[in-house]
């Protein structure tokens, strides 16, 4: 049987051996040599293999996201015509790089602005419990301890201030009073100046934006940053105007700020107009309508033709912004609309003193105010009567002109019937809100219709609302270090992942190289 066997093995080794000229008696020996090489490539790869994956595996492993660390901060802004609660959040571990400050939250306080209490302080402090209920359902528990609340009181309450600052005081005491007596860590409650108020508005936006970044500086090509864009924000009682002027002419220091943000210095613009909000620029307006004519019955081009309305004597001169224009005993002004958009514009340049400037160049009203320069992020009521008109992306401004002298000569009965669901007191005023914007901005600021596409008429950036807010909570909490924080040039996920491709391409280069000069047996033609 086995001689058998050997010589079917002979025979077939014969065979074989005919085709190939080697010497037979090389036959078993050089079959294990092949077959060992065979293996020996065959672990080579099962190695080389197993390598990769075993790279690729610590890899995701240890770049997997570790469940984040959450921070939480509350601010409160305690506006003229209301308040609102902002919670914002932000990762631990990440707290000083830019734009990682994220809002969660607002809710908007019911009832008016705290500034309205002050014949009943004791209602500031209560309104704010609903909204603050929010925040501790929105903000986890074991966090409450360790979230900062700030509130800032803004043109309000500065003009409340000023007509009565005892009063004053006690609204933000009854505030103090309600907000302590929630589990978050109470930082303070107090009225910001116009400048601050700029300030923070200019810083948040920009933030928002993610103009603050800077490029690391391995690469010394990269590094250059941003330019920043300004901030115009309209609020009920006052307007604030803030941007980084191209010329560094400072006439007047006390409307310049110096920040020192990430490693770079900006020296930036800021003025407040207190009583130019638009509410109080209204009875401004309006105060000075009875005066110049005499009577409380006025014929107002800024209200829809067929428009009423009786306001009472209290409203319209119930602040500083207005007490010395009463004249009249009588307690109630009639307005009846009339609904001309150019006859309202004039009226309203009146507001503008632009005759003297004590400086090189002015807004208005004796204010100084280098040229405009860059973008401009619009907000708060820019935006909400903007956005009512389907304005904020019109760049042609002889169009937006257009289209308020059209809506401004709508009947009062025909708006209505077409925006049944608009607040009326919102409604009444957009012809007048509209040309008071459009007048501000041209006449007050200087723009023109070359640079109004400049500007962007916004609410929100990234999920937060644009407001003074975010900026004040950065800066009360260190969270912009003036210097950039030295860090590796890479992330730790993009140092792993460049070690592994490289990785791969010198196992590769080395297998080529073994492959092409110590070309194995097994890989030599007509053997495998
Ligand atoms: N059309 C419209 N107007 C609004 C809305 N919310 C607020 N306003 C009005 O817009 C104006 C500005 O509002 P805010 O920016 O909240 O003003 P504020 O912060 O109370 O006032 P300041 O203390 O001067 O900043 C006020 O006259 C508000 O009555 C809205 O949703 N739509
Ligand atoms: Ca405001």
């Amino acid at each position: 049987m086995h001689n058998k066997g050997l010589g079917i093995t002979v025979l077939q080794e014969f065979k074989w051996t005919k085709k190939m000229p080697l010497d037979t008696s090389l036959g078993k020996g050089s079959k294990q040599k092949i077959s060992w090489s065979k293996k020996v490539l065959i672990i080579l790869g099962f190695l080389f293999v197993l390598g990769a994956v075993a790279l690729i595996t610590v890899a995701v492993v240890q770049n997997k996201p570790l469940p984040k660390n959450m921070k939480y901060g509350i601010v409160l802004d305690a506006g003229s015509s209301h308040t609102s609660v902002y919670v914002y959040n932000w990762p631990a571990e990440k707290e000083n790089d830019t734009g990682v400050v994220q809002q969660v939250e607002v809710c908007k306080v019911d009832g008016p602005g705290i500034s309205s209490y002050s014949k009943d302080v004791e209602k500031a402090g209560l309104s704010l419990q609903d909204c603050m209920n929010t925040a501790k359902q929105v903000i986890p528990k074991k966090e409450h301890r360790d979230t900062p609340v700030y509130l800032g009181a803004t043109a309000g309450m500065r003009l409340l201030s000023l007509d009565n600052n005892k009063i004053a005081d006690k609204v933000l005491l009854s505030v103090e009073k309600s907000l302590r007596l929630y589990p978050f860590d109470f930082q303070g409650c107090r009225i910001i100046t116009g400048q601050e108020e700029g300030a923070y508005g200019w810083i948040s936006i920009n933030y928002m934006l993610g103009n603050f970044k800077q490029s690391s500086s391995w690469m010394p090509f990269q590094q250059t940053s941003t330019e920043t864009s300004g901030a115009l924000d309209l609020g009920g009682a006052s307007t604030q105007i803030t941007f980084e002027p191209t010329d560094s002419i400072n006439e007047s220091p006390e409307n310049f700020m110096l920040f020192r943000l990430y490693g770079k210095t900006y020296n930036v613009y800021t003025h407040s107009f207190l009583c130019y909000g638009k509410d109080q620029a209204l009875r401004l307006r309006l105060a000075n309508d009875v005066k110049n004519a005499g009577s409380t019955n006025l014929q107002n081009p800024c209200f829809n033709p067929g428009y009423v309305k009786n306001m009472s004597a209290v409203d319209l001169y119930g602040s500083p912004c207005t007490a010395k224009y009463k004249l009249f005993s009588s307690s109630f002004i009639l307005i009846t609309g009339t609904g001309d958009y150019h006859q309202c514009q004039q009226n309203l340049q009146d507001m503008f003193n632009k005759t003297e400037c004590p400086y090189s160049r002015c807004s208005f009203n004796r204010i100084f105010q280098p040229e405009l320069s860059g973008n401009f992020g619009a907000f708060s009521a820019f935006y909400f009567v903007m956005n009512f008109l389907n304005l904020t992306s019109e760049k042609d401004l002889s169009k937006v002109k257009e289209t308020l002298k059209e809506f401004c000569s709508e009947s009062w009965q025909q708006v209505k019937e077409k925006f049944p669901d608009i607040k009326e007191k919102y409604l009444s005023e957009y012809c007048f809100s509209g040309t008071y914007i459009l007048t501000l901005l041209e006449m007050g600021y200087g723009f023109t219709s070359e640079n109004w596409g400049n500007i962007n008429f916004l609410r929100k950036i990234k999920g937060s609302d644009a407001a003074w807010t975010l900026g004040y909570m950065l800066n009360l909490t260190n969270m912009i270090p003036a210097e950039l924080p030295s860090s590796p040039p890479l992330s730790h996920a993009s140092y792993v992942g460049l070690m592994v491709l490289f990785s791969f391409l010198l196992a590769s280069v080395v297998f080529i190289g073994w492959l092409y000069f110590w070309k194995p047996r097994c890989l030599q033609k007509g053997i495998i």
